[in-house]
């Protein structure tokens, strides 16, 4: 289905792209694959094509997301481009072989011979912080993704567009990538309002880091698997220990602000969770008026069945249970300590029933997201780098670079950051959860 109709979600472009693509033998070759679509295709938004459909729109009408890839025509002239990239917001494993790959890509296949990284986030355009910005080359990042967190540095806190774009057109910039979270693409956002207001020549282009898995039109974000098979370490090691004492209780909190994605698919790699709390999910910690089990008799009667009990909680569950602590620089809210405050209640708990527990907490969440990607993870990194660069070399701009359905597409970042990916209640992930750790439906 090829919608053709104008949609509110089309891909902004700096202008017609004029020169013939460097990479012509590999875009031929592309065009010979069987698997092969025109950049014209679009790829439908099936959630909103489900909607639409119901509510009788026409498919013309209906918005597409433009595939990645190399196109015949690009935008800026190697020889004369000046690129720049930026890490913003909280690490991620591969955000090293994401700038590896844009550096090397813009290099090796494009030509371009001007390539900066800009130091610690969005603060490293603004001049009163001091911080130089790096040059990069293939030589200079070869390896780095054998680290894990980001050689360029990263920050949090609301940096002036403005001044972001006084730096860009000081340095000379054609091409800014970003790589960070929501923030960091709200903030993308603005700085690309600000040069399209100053009709500059400026493309500036996401490529989407979340370790929570929760920017929509990525199946699955870059990293997450590797923090995911982390995670799961970490509740082996929690399972061990619960084990190997009588009335042992497991209980391991995992990032996730707002969806549970590391903590249910972590539970499931390990498949020894009791019990999995996400914030997408509420529970009740007592019994409630009907007699329903709350989460402190549940664990209970686990411990008293089978020894033991496992406990894995999102950082994001719970909230209404725990006081927050304010807002960080970004202004994300701080959440309340979801995993000391259950520690808390389940010890306290056993106690008042006169019962003997074991309890073990661990919050693994900065050993898991400062880990180098793995195999899966650091292909993923490459090929989202690769996508990233042709936008940017075709002159696209204020998008983020995605994989929707087994494709890398071209996404807007308006589009990108409209709403959040979330655990859904109903859907078949969480009832693999609830099959896997025969936990009710609803807690207390
Ligand atoms: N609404 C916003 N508008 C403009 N910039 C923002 C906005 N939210 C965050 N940012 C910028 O993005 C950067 C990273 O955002 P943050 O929320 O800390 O992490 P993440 O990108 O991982 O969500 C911050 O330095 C901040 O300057
Ligand atoms: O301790 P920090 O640096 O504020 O970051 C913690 C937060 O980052 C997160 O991992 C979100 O990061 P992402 O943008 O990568 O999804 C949250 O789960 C967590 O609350």
């Amino acid at each position: 289905m090829q919608p053709g109709g104008a949609s509110q979600w089309q891909i902004a472009t700096l202008g017609t792209a004029r020169l013939d693509s460097p990479l012509k033998p590999l875009i031929e070759a592309r065009e010979r694959s069987e698997n092969y679509v025109d950049e014209s295709d679009l790829v439908l938004v099936d959630d909103v094509l489900s909607t639409a459909c119901e509510r009788g729109v026409p498919v013309e009408q209906l918005p597409g997301l433009e595939p990645g890839g190399p196109r015949r025509k690009i935008f800026f002239d190697p020889s004369k481009l000046r690129a720049a990239i930026v890490t913003c917001g909280g690490l991620c494993p591969g955000l090293n072989n994401v700038v590896r790959g844009v550096v090397d890509e813009l290099w090796w296949q494009y030509g371009v011979r001007r390539i900066h990284g800009i130091r610690n986030g969005y603060e490293g355009f603004i001049a009163s912080y001091g911080h130089e910005v790096l040059d990069l080359t293939p030589a200079s990042v070869r390896g780095i993704d054998e680290q894990g967190g980001t050689v360029l540095g990263t920050s949090r806190g609301q940096q002036d567009p403005e001044e972001v774009v006084d730096c860009l057109e000081r340095l000379g910039i054609g091409v800014l990538f970003v790589v960070g979270g929501d923030g960091s693409m709200r903030g993308a956002l603005r700085i690309a309002s600000v040069v399209a207001e100053r009709g500059l020549k400026i493309s500036v282009v996401g490529i989407p880091k979340t370790i929570d898995n929760d920017i929509p039109f990525i199946d699955h974000s870059f990293g997450f698997q590797t923090a995911f098979a982390r995670a799961a370490e970490t509740i082996r090691s929690v399972v061990v220990e619960a084990r190997s004492t009588p009335h042992g209780v497991g209980l391991v909190k995992l990032m996730g602000r707002h969806s549970g994605f590391i903590a249910a698919y972590a539970a499931l790699a390990r498949n020894d969770a009791d019990f999995v709390l996400v914030p997408e999910v509420p529970f009740g910690l007592d019994d409630d008026a009907d007699g329903r089990p709350g989460l402190l008799s549940l664990v209970q009667q686990r411990v008293a069945e089978r020894g033991n009990a496992i406990v894995v909680v999102a950082e994001g569950a719970g909230q209404d249970l725990v006081p927050g602590e304010g807002v960080d620089a970004s202004g994300n809210a701080v959440l309340g300590d979801v995993g000391r405050y259950l520690r808390r209640r389940l010890l306290d708990s056993f106690a008042e029933a006169g019962r003997p527990v074991n309890l073990r907490y661990v919050d693994p969440s900065y050993a898991i997201r400062s880990v180098p990607a793995n195999g899966y993870d650091a292909v993923f990194c490459l090929r989202l780098a690769h996508a990233a660069v042709h936008a940017a070399m075709a002159g696209r701009t204020a998008m983020v670079v995605g994989r929707w359905h087994g494709r890398f597409v071209h996404v807007p970042t308006e589009l990108a950051i409209s709403r959040r990916n979330v655990v859904d209640p109903h859907g078949d992930l969480w009832l693999s959860v609830l099959e896997a750790t025969g936990q009710p439906p609803r807690i207390g």
